[in-house]
């Protein structure tokens, strides 16, 4: 298994926020995070990034405890894409991108012309590419996403770690991520991504964790988490959850938070 966290634990000021949550992810899989605000995600994440202390349990990639590598070995084989990115300087779209590449060139090298193409080749996969010369600081939160999301394919780590990666997309961008996702999925990347949309998991999750104050509510395929039962367990309203199929017949997933007849409050 590429990824296994084992009844970790972990939080801030020796207050533990994530409280003995256990889940698992290999090559090939997109693992959903989902769960209510302030119910631990990016805490779960800092504690696999090496940037909070593990206080109990373990996380292991291949088999090997986290706490076991060194700050630049965790980069190599994780790349991170934060909620929120300021950057301190104004670099072009295409420097920041090609940042991704720096473990591809040593610290006094210049990145070479096949650096180059590799970056602009994974702005054009996103559709992109036309920001390649803009400053990264004049971008939008949606196309800073982007951008940040080509930096990490550049990267060519095998885990993929998006905090709330579709938060600032609009609803093109949302459904090219998706499948962008999907694709590094296919050829055999691992994706952990945290997401407020249940119907992200329907449709391209292979395992969710559903989070709830720190714990683990539930744990598996979405077809098993993504139920009306487990979905108001955590938020505490009445949700439907539906099938339906598109145009070209594939099987889709719906939910629909209930909206009660007025007369009914
Ligand atoms: N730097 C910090 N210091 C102290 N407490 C923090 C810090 N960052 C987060 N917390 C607290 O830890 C808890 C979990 O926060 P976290 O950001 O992990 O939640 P989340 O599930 O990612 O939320 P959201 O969906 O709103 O992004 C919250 O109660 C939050 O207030």
């Amino acid at each position: 298994m590429l990824l296994e966290v084992d009844q970790v634990r972990g939080g801030y000021g020796g207050k533990d926020v994530v409280k003995g949550v256990s889940c698992s992810a290999d090559a090939g899989e997109v693992l959903c995070l989902l769960g209510p605000n302030g119910c631990g995600k990016t805490t779960l994440f800092r504690l696999l990034l090496g940037l909070l202390p593990i206080t109990g349990g373990s996380i292991r990639l291949d088999g090997q405890d986290v706490r076991s590598f060194s700050p630049g070995e965790l980069a190599s084989r994780i790349a991170y894409i934060p909620q929120y990115h300021t950057p301190v300087f104004s670099y072009t779209v295409l420097d920041v991108v090609l940042m991704g590449r720096s473990a591809h060139f040593s610290t006094f090298c210049a990145p070479k012309e096949a650096d180059r193409a590799a970056a602009f080749a994974a702005l054009e996969k996103l559709n992109a590419a036309h920001l390649a010369n803009r400053k990264y600081t004049a971008l939008s939160g949606g196309q800073r996403q982007l951008v940040l999301l080509a930096r990490a394919i550049c990267q060519s780590a095998k885990i993929f770690v998006l905090d709330e990666p579709a938060a600032n997309l609009d609803y093109a961008n949302h459904q090219l991520l998706m499948e962008v996702v999907a694709d590094l999925a296919q050829k055999g990347y691992c994706i952990v991504m945290s997401t407020h949309s249940p119907e992200c998991p329907a449709s391209i999750g292979s395992k969710v964790l559903l989070m709830q104050n720190g714990e683990r509510s539930a744990f598996g395929s979405p077809e098993q988490v993504i139920t009306p039962e487990h979905l108001q367990a955590v938020y505490h309203i009445e949700i439907d959850v539906a099938t339906v199929h598109d145009r070209y017949g594939a099987r889709r997933t719906i939910c629909l938070p209930v909206q009660r007849p007025a007369a009914s409050f």
